[in-house]
């Protein structure tokens, strides 16, 4: 089938095509109940139940797509698109220097809108040093060179920590050009100083093990970042967008909350509520036992365990917790 002619109409959607977002952002897109079926080989696959079609894309360029509007929604990370966004404003710094504008309407539809946090993917962008060298500080790599594969935000980064160390140098002069090297790497970026490529490097850290296995330290984080659904300034269908969004914070809810049911004796349920005073207010029922109340209430899975200690410390007699399939429970 020639998927691209079976577009028209459909709201594109962009999805990591691999690497660490790709099973979770696969886990929201079955918990919303978005199905398809991707055809080896291929990178786009409609939806069988809604007039989307999904584009498997590597998550760096999901904002560029985003950005300009050719795809309505993605999912990266929010470090992509902070990438995005400095070579965006890079681009427009570059073009007003040469004296070329950007038509303004143009202008206006460029951008990425973060629509919802998506709770997986936690990192951050970190600048990293050798363990055991010269450099203490971020300002000690003024000069010196910087591996990474964020160029646009190093680029942003060592510009300000420049212009903050030239204070009072170059009073009312044209801005200096960019004294530290920015060396663009597309991966492995933690090898390049014990490599000699680079003094310093600007990487991602979530556990910290590649930079404790290559001798580096962190001394300063230029973006912390987690997974987002993100939408184009103009989406070709906001209901669509709106129905996508819904459902996923509806999986993101489920998967963060239990559901936590006991019963008690009335006169200790206004201090078993305030232990479980669920996202509104707890649901009361009254028990067919004279003086007791059957309680349900969603309580944040992290904390269920807490909670069920003093539930019972309060007198709650039968407490369950059971799971959430899914949930549509407002914000
Ligand atoms: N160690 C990590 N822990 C958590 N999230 C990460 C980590 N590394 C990257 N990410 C997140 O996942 C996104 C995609 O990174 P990943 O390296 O998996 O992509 P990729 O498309 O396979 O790229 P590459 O081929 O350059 O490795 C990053 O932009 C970041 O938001
Ligand atoms: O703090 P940690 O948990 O060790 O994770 C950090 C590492 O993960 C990412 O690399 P990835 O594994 O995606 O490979 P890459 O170097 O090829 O980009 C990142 O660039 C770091 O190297």
């Amino acid at each position: 089938m020639d998927l691209v002619n079976h577009l028209e109409g459909r709201l594109l959607f962009a999805v990591p095509k691999k690497g660490r977002l790709l099973q979770a952002a696969l886990d929201l897109l079955q918990g919303a109940d978005i199905q398809f079926r991707r055809e080896s080989r291929l990178d786009i696959a409609l939806v069988k139940n809604l007039p989307i079609a999904l584009v498997f894309l590597p998550a760096a360029d999901i904002p560029t797509f985003v950005g300009e509007g050719r795809v309505s929604l993605g999912i990266t990370g929010q470090d992509t698109v902070a990438e995005h966004a400095a070579a965006v404003e890079s681009m427009r710094r570059e073009r007003a220097e040469s004296g070329k504008s950007t038509p303004v309407e143009e202008e206006a539809a460029w951008g990425c809108e973060e629509v919802l946090d998506l709770g997986f993917g936690s990192c951050k962008l970190q600048v990293q040093v050798p363990e055991k060298g010269e450099y203490v500080k971020p300002s000690d790599l003024i000069g010196k060179n910087i591996g990474t594969s964020f160029v646009h935000l190093a680029e942003e980064y060592f510009g300000k920590l420049e212009r903050e160390a030239d204070v009072g140098e170059s009073n009312g002069e044209k801005p200096r050009k960019l004294r530290t090297k920015i060396i663009e790497l597309s991966g492995s970026v933690e090898a390049a100083c014990a490599l000699g490529v680079a003094d310093g490097i600007v990487d991602l850290v979530e556990s910290g093990e590649t930079m404790k296995a290559a001798g580096l330290k962190a001394i300063d984080t230029v973006v912390s970042s987690s997974a987002v659904l993100i939408q184009s300034k103009n989406p070709s269908n906001p209901a669509i967008v709106n129905l996508i969004a819904s459902r996923i914070r509806g999986v993101i809810t489920a998967q963060k909350y239990v559901l936590c049911q006991y019963n008690v004796r009335r006169e200790s349920l206004s201090a078993a509520a305030k232990i479980t005073p669920g996202k509104r207010a707890p649901t009361i029922n009254a028990l067919e036992e004279e003086g007791w109340v059957a309680v349900s209430s969603m309580v944040e899975k992290k904390k269920i365990a807490v909670v069920m200690d003093e539930l019972t410390e309060v007198g709650a007699q039968d407490i369950l917790v059971l799971s959430i399939a899914n949930t549509r429970a407002g914000n």
